[in-house]
Order: structure tokens, then sequence, then C-alpha cells
């Protein structure tokens, strides 16, 4: 387990800043997530959440602060690292011109997956996100909904060690919907440590168990998962934030 000045987690991020064009997009965040955890990140639009995953991941480079990933600093992960690492950052997820069970397997690959399992891999892969009917379907063709299930398909296809997903369920059905939370709480249940950001409060809440409110890139607080009227308390921490700052909006 990653350990870092006494905190384990999957991700430690402490101080980190990123700004586009003189903004602020995260304004030194520090960030846990710790393994057999699903911790939420919720924000309005533009509060900064996938700029601080794409940080996180080494995707982006901060201007301030350090992430390590399973106990390494994330400028210096390799494949061995990667390899335990699953996320989706864009929702337009695999290579268009090939097809679902191409594309697994091309994810399969990338996380260089035991090549006498991959096919057995891959077929348990399109059954958990119920893909069977389209395995043979361009991935550009798909419907939305589809193509962010073969998305998740390929972030969680190697059972990562540390899964981070961006708005999984942003373009689901309702089933899919179950589907991703069954396998965030597989993926937290066998150890993982989860981030995963959403705008739906009382559909994290139901598996989240830490939700940490983004902000005009920062973290200003907490929710309590499974709580009441999270819609309320998510408003009136955002209006006493803005208070505070002096941002309020008449
Ligand atoms: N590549 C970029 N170039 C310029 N500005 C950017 C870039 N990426 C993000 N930003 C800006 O950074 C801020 C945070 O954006 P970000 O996408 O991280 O927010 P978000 O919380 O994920 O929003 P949403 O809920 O709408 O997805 C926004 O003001 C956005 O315009």
């Amino acid at each position: 387990m990653a350990q870092v000045d006494g905190i384990a987690g999957g991700i430690v991020a402490t101080g980190l800043s990123r700004s586009f064009d003189g903004d602020r997009a995260v304004d030194r965040v520090d960030l846990v997530v710790e393994h057999g955890q699903i911790h939420a990140l919720v924000g309005l639009n533009g509060a900064g959440k996938t700029t601080l995953m794409r940080l996180l991941l080494g995707m982006l480079v901060p201007e301030a602060g350090s992430v390590m990933i399973l106990g390494v600093p994330v400028a210096r992960t390799g494949r061995s690292v990667w390899g335990r690492v699953g996320h989706m950052i864009d929702t337009t997820s695999g290579y268009p011109e090939l097809t679902v069970a191409e594309n697994l397997r091309c994810a399969a690959l990338l996380k260089r997956m035991e090549p006498a399992t991959t096919s057995q891999t891959i077929a348990r892969s399109i059954a958990d996100l119920r893909l069977d009917r389209w395995v043979d379907r361009r991935a550009g063709a798909l419907s939305s909904g589809n193509r962010q299930r073969l998305g998740l398909a390929g972030a969680l296809i190697n059972r990562p060690e540390v899964v981070v997903l961006d708005e999984p369920t942003a373009a689901l059905d309702p089933a899919g919907v179950l589907l991703v939370r069954a396998a965030l709480r597989e993926a937290a249940g066998r150890g993982a440590a989860v981030l995963v950001s959403s705008h739906h409060l009382d559909e994290i809440s139901r598996v989240a168990d830490t939700i940490s409110v983004m902000h005009r890139g920062r973290i200003v607080g907490n929710l309590p998962p499974g709580g009441v009227d999270l819609e309320r308390a998510f408003f009136d921490l955002l209006l006493q934030i803005d208070d505070r700052d002096g941002h309020r909006e008449s």
C-alpha cells in the first residue's frame, strides 16, 4: 500500500495548482484517495474536476504541487505503475475505427496483460458492461452511452488498483448507472483506490465513502455520504464559500 508521510493512499496529491491563460483552474489542492475507498468529486461546471484528474494522472503538468500514484511520484511512473491504474477521462473513449472487441484487445495489450488470459478477460469485460450486442461494431459508430460503456470496460479491464473516472455515468441509461455502481463497489471491495466525478449528488451519495466539493479550483469541503438533501448542503456550502471570498452574485 502506498504510504506518504504516514498517509496511505493510492493517490496522494499535495498543493496542486494549474492555470490556463492566467486563470487558476486548480488551486492548491490536497487530496488523498485511499485504498478500498470510493472518493467522489462534485462541483459546478468549470469547477476544475477534470483538470484535477488530468493532473493526478500526469496528463497535465502542475505549476506547483506533487502527486504520488501507488507510492511513486507521477512524473517518474513507468509502465509497471500504469499497468495498475485504470482511467476514463474522455467520453469519446476508444479508437473510432476499431471494433469494441478490438479496442478491448488493445486496452489489454497496453496494460500488458497475460496473452493466455486476454480472450477470457475481454469476454468477461464485454459481459460485465453488457456490450455483447455491439462487439463487432466500430467504436465510432456506437451510441454515446455504449461508447461510455466501452471506455469503462477498457478502464477496468485489468482490475486496477487505482481507478479514476470522470463522469462515468454522464451518458448512461439507468441500467448502465447500476452497472457502474456495481463496478465501483467491486473495485473498492478488492482494495482499489477509486476517484470518480459526478454531477448526480444522490447517485454518487449511494456509493461514495467520501464526497469532496470542488469550487473555483479548490476543494472547499465535504458532503456526508448517504446524507439527506445533499443538494441543499452542496449549495449552502458554495454560498458560504462565495460569501467568504466576496464572490456572491446578487
Ligand atoms: N485545455 C484548456 N485550456 C484552457 N482552459 C482550460 C483547459 N482545460 C480546462 N480549462 C479551464 O479550466 C477550468 C476548469 O475546467 P474543468 O474542465 O477542469 O472543469 P470541470 O469541473 O471538469 O467542469 P465540467 O463539470 O463542466 O466538466 C474552466 O474554466 C475551463 O475553461
